[in-house]
């Protein structure tokens, strides 16, 4: 296996400015100067294979079929919305295609009779069961072009009579909340001004939440795909495959956080999805620059020669070897063929060494060596300093990195190391990302990328199919940004004690934002057109947009933020220079084609040329200094350079990833994954959707990707706390959701997601103010509590109860959502809340006042060997302060209440009810916290019992003493409770 290594091996030098020796004066051989890249654009692949030089001789062929749209004519067909019946269609709905009222039409209509008949004919004997698939018989044609031009997926609406109900009960809460903070203004409590303020406060932000929680799912729609019309309509069999390229990115920091067999789990789903595989490349980002991650990977290219093939041959899902062997086969219930056992038992086996051979490796990456890493061929690993080494590329497998066992190509697999100088911001995974698409640029370029976390493997592995089903769709696909998966995980308890899977989010709220602009990007488990990530604004539809706001209030907020703007903005003249910095500059971000237009029609010849050189000159600046990449976006549909040799493409290659490249051009701030959070997915996301752009939400009935979840508590609390820093940063930058981009295509309702998805740790503090608030209650004197009671239940349990009525009209494959994944959701909303959001607040604010960076911690992926062990494994953070904090206070509220009762007798019993129902209500949210504090020994360490204690007791006696929200005339000692009320 080493032997492919050592020839097509590049470590770059170590150029601090890379760019300045590559840039103009063009010392590279092989790569066209800078300046002919624009009259040489027809020299570019689009559609061809590099053959000219011998395999031996390069690491890497660039093999690209050009992809995409412009082969394939768009047919005329139904409205995609319209419901449409698989396999039969009426030809007399389709009148364009046929040319209605022609003779030649009646013939076909009678032919179709016909064939219809025979069809379903053979249908009922069950012999053309798998008609569709091979399509062998040529009487059948005519159906299977019908069914190739059908819409490739549609819009199936939740039916209204699910969710009108849903909606009435929003609009009746809406008016009920009106109407009770009308009153709740105007009839402030005098007594105990403070604690009335405080909770009115509370409570309009409460409100203010649900809001802009609740109106972006007022629209809700699924989907569906047809993966039968793509496979006829592209991927006809036995003739080239017209689906469109796909690079694949994986991105992986820390092996030891994130074991290497995740990572090779991953890679080898990728290598042995059902997708062409000249049409697959998959690049593998390290940023940990760990050899071990190098290694492994080596190990997994020789290990996928085996797999892939087996996986293909016998149709297995899921194609992570680790997770296809836990699963459990039938042997006589299946059927199975005796050869398909025997070869399965031969394959286990291998795995079985492959995992040991994984192992060995990360037992001996656990002591460095005092020189560093050697690799085998001798040469020092350029990542022994982690934060200071040069780029690396290396390409396994592909065209020449020898076949699988079968004699077949496999899809190359590329390991991207970038390089790394103190002094400059890497911008964790958004970094990452960027130095991937630009890699993939220059070596595959194709249309489409699909980026996965390390665990994230393909479950389905038809998932990229799917995700062609919209982007390849001529009607839908152009203004598609990326198909966004929903997140799956594997091995979570079966109670998901702190609401890893997410259930609300991931099937009511994006569901709902499908319906207007399409879901949020989370990070993994995303197809993205590469146009879209290079800043460019959305194509213009033909016809001109009736974009009303297509729900709810129209003449409410679209003046203000949404409506017409494509139109208006010709005739718009923004007054001064900020305001048009805040409008899109249209011409700036035409699509490469329209530009390239524009050139054409400047003027012919020299002046041509001029126009090329100066638009070359801008692109430059945009997309940074490399011909190669700039010549690149040029091409909407994929493929590279001809001419360029393997050798040459590698060194551009490692130039795009050197450090300096990003200065001073839009990376990261128009153009790839958006830097300025650790959650870098929204805010990309958020960019995309401001230029126009739409995205879609699949779910596809065999979940596409799934990953691991943090089963603890304490890493849970830690990724609930990066996510909520994340929003936090986003709020503080200037992309915030609430000022950025009015004029742009976002949708008001859209913007409403967003500000929810960068606001909602704020609503900490009002959270913890009412959390508090029942333990401070049940400490004072009974006719105050009463009136302050009385608003607890209207703000706060309203907002539980409508999310979980939402829960009661909804249906997921027929089965209601469970009230245990609400009941989950709102626990864990709270001890989020309380815990990391709070956190991230103050963390936020110190990075915009002290300009502290945040770092992204990553998440523990865990091993497969314990079952949940590490659900019980407990890790010391600060974090779990204020929640066991809050517990305590909640617990001697309680006690001390009923203590006094007992005392006072039975007058007092009444309010105490009250103020026990609330304390109840925090101690039960925060349970799951319990039960993670105490572990499975039962034991606690003591230090957080310790700071606890004493944090609560301090607060109980500071309330009973100082009494901050009572007049200073009427604050009683609570021993006095009760004696003396009024
Ligand atoms: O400097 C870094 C830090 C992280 N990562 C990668 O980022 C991914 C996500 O990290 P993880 O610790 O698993 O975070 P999660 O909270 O589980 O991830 C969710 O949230 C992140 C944003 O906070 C998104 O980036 C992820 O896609 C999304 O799955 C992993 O593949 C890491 O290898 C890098 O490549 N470079
Ligand atoms: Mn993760």
């Amino acid at each position: 296996m080493w032997r492919d290594r050592n020839d097509s091996q590049y470590v770059a030098e170590s150029k601090l400015h890379a760019h300045m020796s590559y840039g103009r004066d063009g010392d590279l051989d092989g790569v066209p100067q800078p300046f002919q890249a624009i009259p040489n654009v027809p020299l570019l692949t689009n559609g061809q294979m590099v053959d000219d030089i011998p395999p031996e001789q390069h690491a890497l062929v660039p093999s690209f079929m050009g992809g995409g749209g412009k082969r394939i004519h768009p047919l005329p067909y139904a409205d995609p919305n319209l419901p449409v019946q698989p396999r039969s269609m009426d030809p007399s709905k389709d009148l364009a295609a046929y040319g209605y009222g022609s003779v030649a039409w009646k013939e076909r209509m009678e032919s179709w009779k016909q064939k219809q008949e025979r069809l379903h004919q053979m249908r009922n004997d069950g012999s053309g069961k798998d008609w569709d698939g091979d399509g062998d018989d040529a009487d059948l044609d005519l159906p299977l072009m019908d069914e190739a031009r059908q819409p490739l997926s549609r819009k199936i609406p939740i039916p209204s009579s699910q969710i009108n109900p849903y909606r009435m009960i929003i609009i009746i809460r809406l008016v009920v909340l009106g109407f009770f903070f009308h009153y709740r203004v105007m009839h402030p409590v005098p007594d105990a001004f403070a604690l009335w303020l405080i909770s009115v406060i509370c409570e309009i932000w409460f409100a203010m939440s649900w809001i802009l929680d609740q109106f972006p799912k007022w629209l809700p729609i699924e989907r569906e795909t047809y993966l039968d019309r793509l496979t006829l309509r592209f991927d006809k069999e036995g003739q080239q495959s017209q689906l469109a390229p796909v690079d694949f990115f994986v991105s992986t920091v820390d092996p030891l956080k994130e074991p290497p067999l995740v990572t090779a789990n991953t890679v080898l789903s990728i290598l042995a999805v059902d997708y062409p595989l000249d049409m697959v490349s998959c690049y593998v980002s390290d940023d940990g620059a760990a050899m071990l991650t190098f290694e492994a990977l080596s190990e997994t290219s020789e290990f996928a020669k085996k797999w892939v093939p087996f996986c293909k041959r016998y149709r297995l899902e899921p194609r992570a070897p680790e997770w296809y062997f836990q699963q459990k086969i039938d042997y006589l219930k299946d059927k199975v063929e005796p050869n398909f056992i025997r070869e399965r038992r031969a394959m286990k086996r291998e795995y079985e060494e492959f995992k040991v051979r994984i192992n060995a490796l990360v037992a001996k990456a656990q002591k460095v060596p005092e020189e560093g890493w050697t690799m085998q061929d001798g040469t020092p690993w350029p990542g022994n300093n982690v934060r200071d080494h040069p780029g690396m590329i290396q390409v396994f497998l592909g065209q020449s990195g020898g076949h699988d066992v079968e004699g077949n190509e496999l899809p190359r697999l590329v390991y991207v190391l970038r390089e790394k100088r103190p002094g400059y911001n890497h911008h964790k995974k958004a970094g990452a990302m960027n130095a991937l698409v630009r890699v993939s640029a220059v070596l595959s370029n194709a249309p489409y990328l699909l980026n996965l976390d390390c665990d994230h493997y393909i479950n389905n592995s038809k998932a990229i199919k799917e995700a062609m089903c919209f982007m390849m769709d001529p009607l839908v696909g152009k203004k598609v940004c990326y198909v966004q998966f929903p997140q799956r995980f594997d091995g979570i308890d079966r109670h998901d004690r702190y609401a890893n899977r997410n259930v609300v989010f991931f099937d009511i709220n994006m569901k709902g934002l499908d319906g207007i602009q399409g879901p949020i990007y989370v990070g993994t488990g995303c197809v993205f057109r590469r146009q879209a990530l290079y800043g460019y604004d959305a194509p213009k539809s033909k016809k001109p947009p009736s974009r009303t706001c297509n729900c709810w209030p129209k003449w409410c907020f679209c003046c203000c933020c949404c409506g017409n703007r494509t139109n208006k903005k010709k005739t718009m003249k923004p007054k001064t220079e900020k305001k048009k910095r805040l409008f899109f500059k249209r011409a700036e971000n035409q699509s490469p084609a329209y530009a390239l237009g524009q050139i054409d029609e400047a003027a012919p010849g020299a002046e041509n040329e001029k126009a090329g050189i100066v638009n070359q000159q801008k692109l430059e600046k945009k997309f940074g200094q490399s011909s190669v990449f700039v010549a690149s976006t040029l091409l909407e549909n994929g493929g590279t350079l001809k001419s360029a040799s393997p050798a040459s493409l590698l060194k551009e290659a490692i130039h795009v990833i050197s450090c300096g490249y990003e200065d001073k051009t839009d990376w990261g701030k128009e153009i790839g994954w958006i830097y300025g959070s650790v959650t870098e997915d929204i805010l990309t996301g958020f960019k995309m959707h401001c230029h126009g752009w739409r995205s879609i939400y699949c779910i596809p009935k065999r979940a596409a990707f799934k990953g691991s979840a943090p089963l603890n508590l304490s890493d849970r609390l830690n990724q609930v706390l990066r996510w909520a820093l994340g929003s936090v940063e986003i709020f503080f930058s200037n992309h915030c959701p609430l000022w950025y981009g009015y004029g742009g295509g976002l949708k008001c309702l859209e913007r409403f997601s967003y500000i929810n998805s960068i606001v909602y740790p704020f609503t900490s503090i009002p959270l913890l103010a009412y959390c508090t608030l029942p333990a401070n209650l049940v400490c004072r004197r009974g006719n105050l509590s009463l009136r302050s009671l009385a608003t607890l239940p209207a703000s706060g349990s309203c907002h539980f109860l409508s999310a979980f009525l939402l829960q009661a009209f909804w249906k997921r494959d027929g089965v209601v959502l469970g009230i245990d994944d609400w009941w989950r959701n709102e626990q864990f909303w709270v001890i989020g809340g309380v815990s990391s959001h709070l956190f991230a607040v103050f963390q936020g604010l110190l990075k915009v006042i002290a300009g502290i960076d945040t770092s992204f911690t990553v998440t523990t992926k865990g091993g497969d060997d314990e079952e949940f062990s590490e659900l019980y494994t407990f890790k010391w953070t600060t974090l779990l302060i204020a929640p066991t904090t809050l517990l305590l206070l909640n617990f001697i509220g309680v006690v001390a209440g009923v203590s006094n009762a007992i005392n006072n007798g039975y007058e007092s019993w009444g309010p105490l009810f009250g103020k026990l129902f609330f304390a109840f209500w925090v101690i039960v949210h925060l349970y799951p916290f319990l039960k993670g504090l105490v572990g499975r020994q039962n034991r606690t360490p003591t230090i957080v019992i310790v700071w606890s204690i004493l944090l609560a007791s301090i607060f109980s006696l500071l309330w009973v003493r100082i009494d901050p929200f009572l007049a200073k005339n009427d604050g009683p000692l609570l021993e006095e409770c009760g004696l003396d009320c009024n």
